[in-house]
């Protein structure tokens, strides 16, 4: 039977990863997507943009919004102080299946928290099933046409805090332009642009950071 893409991306960790080092993790993806299939990880050049927001920040606590393989998961958490946790929500339980084997390849189930389902569903069950207060960094890479809305559901929730730091893939291609408007002209919102392009490609994107301002 045909093995799915998200198969052949675990295939490719485990062939040529080692086991216990993100790192090794994140390289040998790369290595598969750039080499013999394109996948929608945030990748290389984008995932260093990824890394000095993450070192910036420190975060105690992260919220990722689309696991997909696990890619930028274990990319994030292999930059996280200790004790600090990562939760992830992924909507397809085959991707959250190769995502979890993923990110126990690399070791980094302690820090890591997959939770399946609908983040517009999710999102206001933070606090109470999560125990958690605010996110210091949210990644966001899911449904373009969530970022929004899921941004404000974050606000009303009470889960960003003064300086909190939302960080969006794909705002150019394929393109987040309501949310992009959103945080480039509330006040409420510090927003940066990190030029780059499209993971393995040359065409243009980029990743918007946008610092809550309270
Ligand atoms: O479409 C893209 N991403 C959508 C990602 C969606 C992921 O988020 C999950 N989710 C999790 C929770 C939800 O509530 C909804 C979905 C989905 O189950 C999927 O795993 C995309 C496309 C391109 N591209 O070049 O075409 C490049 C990129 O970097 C991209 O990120
Ligand atoms: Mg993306």
């Amino acid at each position: 039977t045909q093995s799915t893409r998200p198969q052949r991306i675990l295939g490719a960790v485990q062939q040529n990863a080692t086991r216990g080092d993100p790192r090794s993790v994140v390289r040998a993806i790369d290595q598969y997507c750039r080499n013999q299939e394109w996948a929608m990880n945030v990748g290389d050049e984008k995932g260093c943009i990824l890394d000095s927001v993450v070192s910036e920040v420190n975060p105690a606590t992260v919220l990722e919004l689309g696991t997909y393989c696990g890619y930028s998961t274990v990319r994030i958490a292999s930059l996280l102080p200790p004790h600090a946790k990562l939760i992830t929500l992924e909507f397809n339980p085959e991707f959250a299946v190769i995502a979890r084997q993923v990110i126990a390849w690399a070791g980094l189930e302690d820090k890591i928290q997959l939770v399946e389902g609908a983040s517009g569903d999710l999102i206001p069950k933070m606090k109470e099933q999560f125990g958690v207060e605010t996110f210091d960094l949210v990644f966001l890479d899911h449904w373009k046409d969530r970022y929004l809305p899921d941004t404000k559901l974050m606000e009303e929730c009470g889960l960003l805090r003064k300086g909190s730091v939302l960080l969006a893939d794909n705002v150019i291609c394929p393109g987040t332009p309501d949310y992009l408007e959103f945080v480039r002209s509330s006040p409420r919102y510090e927003s940066q642009y990190f030029k780059s392009h499209l993971e393995y490609t040359k065409v243009e994107d980029g990743l918007e950071k946008s610092v809550f301002l309270g």
